[in-house]
């Protein structure tokens, strides 16, 4: 029989990108246009999180900070809560960070040992434009009232700072997977036999 424990080590990567998710809110958000969406770094701790952890670990990160912002701490820029975001045209944002995540992580996992900047940022891409901005546009149609091409409109203002975004976890995953070649391998091990805890 097999048992999976989470080790510490795990649970602190969790707790240190939840941490940052939650800090790229501080410096708060910048609402263009009339869409209630705004332009955030937040999103760009999401990426990291997959990225840099894996999809196990990442989606983790995200939902704690989800988890958090449920419970009515202000986690998000703006200082809102997820309730106040679920409720908002953000809410499809907000849930897409889970499968950005994942996306990112998955297939950033199945990169390495060797991770190459051009795939690294076209992984970020998929997973922080196209995934993210799916769920953000069915979003901003059932709580904005938008229609399918307002919404996919609204969402091109943010295009070129995602894309930025994009090439800068890119850039840091590059860096970290070198220094630090077992952060991600770590979890897709723990999360396929069974580990100790240290
Ligand atoms: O705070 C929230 O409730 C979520 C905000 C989501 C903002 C989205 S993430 C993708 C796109 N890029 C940005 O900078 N803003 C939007």
């Amino acid at each position: 029989m097999s048992t999976t424990r989470f080790p510490a080590r795990d649970l602190a990567h969790v707790a240190v990108f939840a941490a940052l998710i939650i800090a790229l809110g501080l410096p708060g958000s910048i609402n263009i246009g009339i869409s209630g969406v705004p332009i955030t770094l937040q999103s760009m701790g999401v990426m990291m999180a997959g990225a840099l952890l894996g999809p196990r670990k990442g989606v983790l990160a995200v939902l704690t900070v989800i988890a958090l912002g449920l419970v009515g701490l202000p986690v998000l820029a703006g200082g809102r809560t997820a309730l106040v975001s679920l409720s908002s045209p953000t809410a499809g944002f907000l849930i897409g960070w889970i499968p950005t995540a994942f996306v990112i992580g998955w297939l950033t996992a199945k990169m390495l040992p060797k991770y190459r900047i051009i795939a690294g940022i076209g992984i970020n891409l998929l997973g922080g434009v196209v995934v993210l901005y799916a769920f953000g546009i069915v979003g901003m149609m059932v709580r904005g009232h938008m229609s399918f091409v307002a919404a996919w409109s609204a969402n091109a203002a943010f295009i070129p700072l995602d894309a930025a975004k994009a090439v800068v976890t890119a850039l840091v995953a590059s860096q970290v997977h070198r220094a630090y070649p077992a952060l991600l391998r770590d979890s897709v091990i723990s999360s396929n036999k069974t580990v100790v805890a240290n």
